[in-house]
C-alpha cells in the first residue's frame, strides 16, 4: 500500500551534469515558492544516508557541494547500482516517502529509470527539466573530468532519449534564472493554488 495520504499536484524532475547547478536552481525554486508549498527531494539522499552509515562517513559533507563527496562518488555509484539493479525505483520510493507538499522538486534524476518511475507513478503531474551549462563554467565550480564517473550512466543516462519540458541554462551570460524559470514557477503556483492560496 502507498504510504502517502495525497498525491502531489506537480512533480518537477531535474537532471543535469555534475556542477551544472541542480542544487542551486532547485533551491531557488523552493525559495520562490516557499517550503510549505514545495519540497526538494534528492534521490541521492537515502543513498548517501545508508552509504555514510555503512562506511562511517560524514553525511552532511556527503550531502554538501564541496570536494568531500567526490572522493567517494565512484564507489557510491557502484554501491547504489547494486540496490538499483534489484529495484530501479528503490531510491525514488525512499526519497518520496513522507512527502506531503503539493509541489515536489526532485533535484537529481540521473537515469531513464528515475524519470520513468515518476512518469509512471504521476503521469499527469510529472515535468522534466534539464539544467545545463558549459564545461568551462562547471570547471570554475570545481568540476574536473573523472573517467568512470563522467562517462558512466550516472552522468550520461539522460543525455539522449528525453524530450525535456524545459531546459535551463545556468551560466553568467544566460538570461537570469528567474526569467528562465518563470513558466515553471507559474505552473507550480497554479498547481499549489488549488491546495494553498499563495497567489
Ligand atoms: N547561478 C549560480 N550562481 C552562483 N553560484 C552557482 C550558480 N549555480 C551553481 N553555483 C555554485 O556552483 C557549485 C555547484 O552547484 P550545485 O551544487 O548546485 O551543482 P550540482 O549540479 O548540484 O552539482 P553536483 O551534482 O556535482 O553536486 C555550488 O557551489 C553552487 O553554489
Ligand atoms: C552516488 C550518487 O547518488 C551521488 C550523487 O551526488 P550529487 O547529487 O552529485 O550530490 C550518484 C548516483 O546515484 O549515481
Amino acid at each position: 500500500m502507498e504510504d502517502r495520504e495525497s498525491e502531489p499536484k506537480l512533480v518537477l524532475v531535474f537532471s543535469g551534469k555534475r556542477k551544472s547547478g541542480k542544487d542551486y536552481v532547485t533551491q531557488l525554486i523552493q525559495d520562490r515558492l516557499g517550503s510549505e508549498v514545495c519540497c526538494i527531494l534528492r534521490l541521492s539522499g537515502p543513498l548517501k544516508q545508508q552509504y555514510a552509515q555503512e562506511h562511517g562517513l560524514d553525511l552532511n559533507l556527503l550531502l554538501g557541494p564541496g570536494p568531500y563527496k567526490e572522493r567517494y562518488r565512484a564507489d557510491m555509484i557502484h554501491w547504489g547500482e547494486s540496490c538499483r539493479n534489484k529495484d530501479p525505483g528503490f531510491f525514488c520510493h525512499l526519497a518520496t516517502r513522507g512527502a506531503r507538499e503539493p509541489v515536489w522538486v526532485v533535484s537529481d534524476a540521473r537515469r531513464l529509470s528515475d524519470l520513468r518511475w515518476f512518469q509512471s507513478k504521476f503521469p499527469h503531474q510529472t515535468k522534466s527539466i534539464r539544467v545545463q551549462c558549459s564545461d568551462t563554467t562547471r570547471s570554475q565550480r570545481g568540476w574536473d573530468f573523472t573517467p568512470g564517473v563522467d562517462d558512466a550512466e550516472s552522468e550520461c543516462g539522460l543525455d539522449s532519449g528525453v524530450d525535456f519540458d524545459w531546459i535551463i541554462t545556468n551560466e553568467a551570460d544566460a538570461p537570469p534564472l528567474d526569467e528562465q524559470l518563470k513558466p515553471v514557477l507559474k505552473l507550480a503556483q497554479e498547481a499549489a493554488s488549488s491546495v494553498i492560496n499563495i497567489l
